[in-house]
């Protein structure tokens, strides 16, 4: 427990940071949960670079993107490790979990596998699945907005089995998607800091099953898991088996699997961590959009005013318009900014002791982009806090880019993290929430709803999910068609699409 005392090189010192207390050092300081508000809090009082201490582990918090790129990317042969939480890392996953593998072998056997069917060129492959998904979630929208937040997931979750597997899923509430959402929830129960008090004592790791059920729990709970992510396989092979023609990552595992050197439960694992870091994310991404709509209803009537110079109101709109509706990727930017779904920022761990603008950062320190201080960096986005799509469109603003045709756009957002452990479903999620958008604005009205008196609710600004990925929690909101001319387009293209789906042939 004792805080490890490496002498400082000569020249150099420590990063600031709030003091703490003996042994426990800043343990005691830190929320339950959105730990980012608290992080940006120290970021604005300490500087970009923030060094705190959780019972004699080093922590480094970071809130300036141009510093997280310097370390996390540019010095990314040592910042690229993860930090092993034991309950959430071991017990309930048994060192599988490809997003907290340790930067090494394996992670790169995965990664090279990931890399073939998710890089750029490929992943623009993907749009008639985005497609189907995306024209089923308009229509059902729009007739039962009440349901949106089982829409939404059934959307990610959707596309994910879709590429993953294979497999079509019917709804929000059926099993298998209440099953990965279960999963997904649970491991960011578990992964939160202050959970299980084994991640800050590790020693209690050695503690007999008898002695301590919640590692029995744990154990048990990751048994159920990894059957279920087995099966998925399974389902696969057994289509595959059958003659069925439908492409999916899992099969072109089974194909080539002699090529990537991973076992059968290491691709289960593989395949289940993409799914659990595809199933909430977008959704999330979605669920903030709309939020963001409601509070700032002007962005969305100039959304839809360009969506409507531009494709008219006779069909949907495709990818192809995407160059021409720069305001639409602003607001699904400045969403992005504006509610990151990683507030806090995935954690690398850093392996060799390392010297950065004088400060000592130590070897083993978990590094935090924090995500919440990044986005709301002043220099780079002045007024921080205020939702401004024009930031990006404007060239009085640091963050403006032409042309504007290709600019704005997510590539190495920030929000997707950095470096060599930079998110792999960023093109897939970025094309997913561009259509996603651009449909609702075409076919749906979102506003705000009334109460009994007739006034206008406005939902709160961030009352959001606890965890590592957040969304909104329920709020109140007014979705209905535009026109009845364009629901019936939205209804023939539902119809099309099913005639299209290859899941249903
Ligand atoms: C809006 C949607 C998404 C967000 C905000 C998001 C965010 C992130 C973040 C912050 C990381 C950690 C990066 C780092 O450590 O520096 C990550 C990693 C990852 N994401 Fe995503 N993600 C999204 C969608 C997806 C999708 C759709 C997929 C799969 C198709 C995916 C697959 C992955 C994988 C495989 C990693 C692991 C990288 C590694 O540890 O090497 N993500 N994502």
């Amino acid at each position: 427990l004792k805080p490890k005392r490496t002498p400082l090189p000569p020249g150099t010192k420590l990063p600031p940071g709030p003091p703490g207390l003996p042994f426990l050092g800043n343990l005691l300081s830190l929320p339950l949960s959105h730990s980012w508000l608290h992080f940006r809090a120290l970021t604005d009082h300490y500087g970009p670079l923030v060094r705190l201490t959780i019972a004699g582990q080093n922590h480094l918090l970071l809130g300036r993107e141009s510093i997280a790129n310097d370390l996390l990317r540019e010095r990314g042969t040592i910042y690229s490790d993860r930090y092993l939480a034991p309950a959430a890392t071991q017990l309930l996953c048994d060192g599988e979990f490809m997003l907290f593998l340790p930067y090494g072998e394996k992670w790169r056997r995965e990664r090279r596998f990931m890399h073939q069917l998710t890089m750029s060129s490929v992943a623009a492959g993907y749009r008639p699945e985005q497609r189907i998904e995306a024209v089923r979630m308009v229509r059902d929208i729009l007739r039962t907005p009440g349901d949106y937040q089982a829409i939404l997931e059934r959307l990610s979750v959707g596309l994910g089995m879709r590429l993953l597997y294979g497999q079509r899923l019917e709804n929000g509430h059926d099993e298998d998607c209440r099953r990965i959402l279960g999963i997904v929830h649970e491991l960011e129960r578990v992964g939160s800091p202050g959970n299980y008090f084994v991640d800050v004592f590790p020693w209690m790791m050695g503690l007999p099953d008898w002695m301590a059920p919640w590692k029995r729990y744990l154990k048990e709970k990751r048994v159920k898991d990894e059957e279920f992510f087995t099966g998925l396989v399974e389902r696969t092979r057994r289509d595959m088996q059958a003659g069925k023609d439908v492409r999916s990552f899992a099969r072109t595992w089974l194909e080539t699997r002699e090529k990537w050197g991973l076992s059968e439960r290491e691709a289960a694992w593989m395949f289940g961590s993409v799914f659990d870091a595809a199933a909430t994310s977008t959704s999330s991404l979605m669920m903030s959009f709309v939020l963001a709509m409601v509070r700032n209803p002007e962005w969305f009537r100039r959304l839809q005013e360009e969506m409507d110079g531009v494709v008219g109101p006779d069909r949907l709109p495709t990818y192809d318009d995407l160059p021409q509706l720069p305001l639409l990727r602003a607001c699904i930017k400045e969403t992005f900014r504006f509610y990151p779904v990683t507030g806090g920022g995935f954690p690398h761990k850093s392996t060799q002791d390392d010297v950065y603008q004088g400060y000592f950062i130590e070897k083993g320190t978990i590094v935090h982009p924090v995500q919440w201080a990044i986005h709301r960096d002043p220099e780079l986005y002045p007024d921080p806090d205020t939702f401004n799509p024009r930031r990006w469109l404007d060239a009085k603003y640091p963050t403006y880019r032409e042309p504007l045709t290709v600019y704005p756009n997510l590539q190495s957002f920030s929000g997707f993290g950095h470096g060599r452990r930079l998110c792999q479903g960023m093109n897939i999620a970025e094309a997913s929430a561009s259509l996603q958008v651009a449909y609702l604005a075409w076919g749906t009205n979102i506003g705000r709803k009334k109460d009994g008196q007739g006034r206008e609710i406005i939902p709160p600004e961030y009352d959001f999910s606890v965890g590592f990925n957040v969304a909104p929690n329920r709020f109140e909101f007014d979705l209905h068609e535009r026109s009845k001319d364009r629901t019936e387009v939205i209804e023939r293209e539902y119809q099309k699409s099913l005639a299209e789906d290859p899941l249903l042939s």
